[in-house]
C-alpha cells in the first residue's frame, strides 16, 4: 500500500466565463492516508465539490495531477475510469438519489448489481444493521424519513466496498441532530469496513468528528487540522 491512497499534485480547475477566468482550483496538493477521515470545510464557492469531483474522476483537471492508490487518473481511458469508479469509490450526495421504484436493499445492492458482481448478502446485511435499517429492507424510498433516505444512500455507498467514500454534504437536508447520528454511523461504518472518508460539510461540528479538518478558501488550502496532518498553511 502506498503512502497516501489519495493524493493530489499542484491541482487546477478553471472554468471560462466570457473575459473572466473562474480559478475553482487553484494549486492544491492534497494527500489523505489510508482509512483517514477528512473534513473539506469552506464558503459556497471556495472549490470544494470541485475537488471532491476531481478525486472520483467525475470531472477532469485544467491542470495538476490526482493519484489514487498512487495510480494517475489521467492515464485512465474512459471505460477504465468507468470501473474504477464503481470499484473504487462510493459517492453520497445531498439529494440521496434512490430509484424510487426499488426498496431499501434493492437500491443499496444496485451497484453491485451494475458492476455484475456476486452480492455479498450477509456484508450488506451487517451493513444494513449497523445502519438501523434492517426493519426497512422492503420499504420504498417514498415511505422512509429524511434520515432514513440517507441512511439508505449510505449503504448504498458501503455496500460495493469500495476504498474510498466521497461524501458531499451527505446531511444538508437534515436537521442537526438527524446529521449528527448519520454521520456518526458513516464514521463508525467506514471505520469498520477499514475505509477512507472524504467528506464535505459546511458544519464545523460535524467536521470535528473527522481526524483532520482542511480548510479551503478561494481554491486553495488555507488550513490543515488535526491529529495526522501534513502542515499547509
Ligand atoms: N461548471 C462550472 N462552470 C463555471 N463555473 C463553475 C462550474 N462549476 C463550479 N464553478 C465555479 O467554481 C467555483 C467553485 O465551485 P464549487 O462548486 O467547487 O464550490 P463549493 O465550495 O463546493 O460551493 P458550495 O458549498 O456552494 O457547494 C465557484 O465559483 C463556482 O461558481
Amino acid at each position: 500500500m502506498k503512502e497516501y491512497i489519495v493524493e493530489t499534485r499542484s491541482l487546477k480547475k478553471y472554468y471560462q466565463m466570457g473575459e473572466n477566468t473562474v480559478k475553482a482550483l487553484d494549486g492544491v496538493d492534497f494527500r489523505v492516508k489510508d482509512q483517514e477521515f477528512v473534513a473539506i470545510i469552506g464558503k459556497s464557492g471556495s472549490g470544494k465539490s470541485t475537488l471532491l469531483h476531481m478525486l472520483g474522476g467525475l470531472d477532469v483537471p485544467t491542470e495538476g495531477e490526482v493519484l489514487i492508490e498512487g495510480k494517475c487518473l489521467l492515464g485512465l481511458k474512459k471505460e477504465q475510469l468507468a470501473i474504477f469508479r464503481r470499484r473504487k469509490i462510493g459517492f453520497i450526495f445531498q439529494n440521496y438519489n434512490l430509484v424510487p421504484d426499488l426498496n431499501v436493499y434493492e437500491n443499496v445492492i444496485l451497484p453491485v448489481e451494475l458492476d455484475g458482481r456476486k452480492v455479498d448478502v450477509e456484508y450488506v446485511d451487517g451493513i444494513l444493521e449497523l445502519l438501523g435499517l434492517s426493519e426497512k429492507r422492503e420499504a420504498l424510498p417514498g415511505t422512509l424519513s429524511g434520515g432514513q433516505q440517507q441512511r439508505a444512500a449510505i449503504a448504498r455507498a458501503l455496500a460495493s466496498k469500495p476504498a474510498i467514500i466521497l461524501a458531499d454534504e451527505p446531511t444538508g437536508n437534515l436537521d442537526s441532530v438527524t446529521s449528527h447520528d448519520v454521520l456518526g454511523l458513516l464514521k463508525m461504518a467506514a471505520k469498520q469496513f477499514s475505509q477512507t472518508l472524504i467528506l464535505i460539510t459546511h458544519d464545523r461540528d460535524i467536521a470535528q468528528l473527522a481526524d483532520r479538518i482542511v480548510h479551503i478558501e478561494d481554491g486553495k488550502i488555507v488550513g490543515d487540522t488535526g491529529k495526522g496532518s501534513d502542515s499547509y498553511a
